[in-house]
């Protein structure tokens, strides 16, 4: 199925469904179009070719991701949601993008602890009050000249406040808040 078709669906889906379910963790709670637009450019212009992606939710950010990288690349995308994580894959399947996709489900903090890989493109969008907590060891898998971006930077900016902080006064870090979709905060490691 053509990418941008099933963007357009995936978007119109989850509005409809996120108004309609009461429970949060239910909710698929997708990044906006301008931020996957966002995330494609910084992608490319990084060059970047391993990313890791925390929340999948259905995959719609991942397909912006995947999108954006070569074939010799690879998104990794860590759910904890078996329910989500079933959806994500169906829609990597329909876009033809699966090749390009690890699929993880494990909880984010787990898994990063275990992982021995280094990304040059590490996007976060999951359990926010969670950050501060695994930032060291993140960073510590993020390549010199990699890119971080924070989603909900904006939108659920007091609970990333203490977050945002600890990064912008590290020396090794250059970094910036965006109004791009519910707030991005960008981070460049040297
Ligand atoms: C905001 S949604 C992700 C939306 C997705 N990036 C998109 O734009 O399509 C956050 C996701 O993170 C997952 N999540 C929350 N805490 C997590 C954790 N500790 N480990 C792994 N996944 C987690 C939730 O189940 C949810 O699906």
């Amino acid at each position: 199925m053509p990418l941008e078709e099933l963007l357009q669906e995936l978007e119109a889906l989850g509005v409809q469904h996120d108004a309609t379910e009461n429970e949060k963790s239910k909710k698929l709670l997708n990044i906006t179009r301008d931020t996957g637009e966002f995330l494609a450019v910084l992608v490319k212009s990084a060059k970047a070719e391993q990313i890791l992606e925390i929340g999948t939710s259905n995959g719609y950010s991942t397909l912006w991701l995947a999108s954006a990288i070569p074939e010799s690349g690879k998104v990794v995308t860590v759910e904890k949601l078996s329910d989500k994580a079933e959806m994500a894959a169906e829609n990597f399947v329909r876009a033809e993008l699966q090749d390009r996709i690890v699929q993880v489900q494990a909880d984010a903090e787990d898994f990063i602890r275990d992982s021995q890989q280094i990304f040059d493109f590490i996007f976060l969008d999951a359990d926010r009050t969670a950050y501060l907590s695994y930032i060291d060891v993140l960073l510590s898998k993020l390549s010199s000249g990699g890119v971080l971006v924070c989603d909900n930077a904006i939108s659920h900016r007091h609970e990333l406040e203490d977050f945002m902080a600890y990064l912008s006064n590290k020396d090794t870090l250059t970094s910036c808040l965006l109004p791009v979709g519910k707030g991005e905060f960008v981070v460049h490691k040297a």
